[in-house]
């Protein structure tokens, strides 16, 4: 099985990591809180989705990374592919996106004297807290809205970046450096688009019972949010996770071509 997209997905996810978060965490107070945890659960977690999105295409369509500029893929399979990466990806993702917004949640001003201490230390004081409290099966709550969350706009996200690249490169050549990012960017804000609905959702699975509120499951979970809040609750964040997905985005796979050609 070839690695280098493994590889390539882990650095590259990195480099998009690190400019992309100080919008993370804009949305919830206190800028760069946390910054060394999710640099390393990306690289796990990008390697994953790329590599085995490459993969699956490669077993979708018999070409490499390589050939398959010359002999593109179809929409198709490009969707298919992006779909199983972002399943898969999804379950390795599921305990480190739990843990930041549960200490990206936690707005209390750090330790001062005679302050109560924070409820979670750093995280793996988080890591630990969860498993000794909820078991190992906490550290997955949310995991399904997450899988429903990336399953789909993880397709999205790379028939998007293709469809561009294709779009506006000549026949058998590479994309041009302006191309990769402007059609990275595009892929970032359309499946951060389609995906903000089911992130809302995820993230107050993830938060279930902490600050009262205690969900059924998803649907439960969205039935009562839009009971309360309107079908509006279903945009929030839209705007900041588009504004920090073109960015991240075009970065990400920008790194990720030129890995692969550098090694190719
Ligand atoms: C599917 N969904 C839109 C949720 C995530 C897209 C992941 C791409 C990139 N790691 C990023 O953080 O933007």
């Amino acid at each position: 099985m070839p690695v280098e997209e493994f590889v390539a997905g882990w650095i590259s996810g990195a480099v998009g990591l690190v400019l992309g978060h100080p919008f993370d965490t804009v949305k919830l107070l206190g800028f760069f809180k946390g910054m060394s945890f999710p640099v390393a659960s990306i690289a796990v977690v990008n390697s994953v989705l790329f590599g085995v999105y490459s993969n699956a295409l490669l077993l979708l369509t018999a070409t490499s990374h390589q050939e398959r500029r010359a002999q593109p893929p179809s929409y198709m399979h490009i969707f298919l592919a992006g779909c199983t990466g972002g399943f898969l990806q999804a379950y390795f993702l599921a305990p480190f996106d739990l843990i930041k917004v549960r200490l990206q949640n936690q707005t209390e001003p750090r330790a001062q004297p005679g302050s109560p201490r924070p409820r979670y230390q750093g995280p793996m004081h988080c890591a630990a807290s969860i498993f000794q409290e909820e078991g190992p099966r906490g550290l997955f709550r949310g995991a399904w809205a997450l899988t429903l969350r990336d399953t789909p706009t993880l397709g999205i996200y790379f028939i998007t970046y293709e469809g561009l690249c294709h779009q506006y490169t000549p026949e058998g050549q590479n994309p041009s450096s302006a191309t990769v990012l402007v059609a990275g960017g595009f892929a970032g804000i359309a499946s951060w688009v389609t995906a903000t609905p089911l992130d809302v959702i995820k993230s107050r699975m993830q938060m279930d019972g902490l600050r009262g509120k205690v969900y059924r499951g998803v649907l439960d979970c969205m039935v009562s949010s839009v009971r309360q809040e309107g079908v509006g609750v279903f945009l929030r964040g839209l705007t900041i996770n588009s504004a920090r997905a073109f960015p991240v985005n075009a970065v990400t796979f920008l790194s990720y071509e030129y890995l692969l050609r550098w090694w190719g």
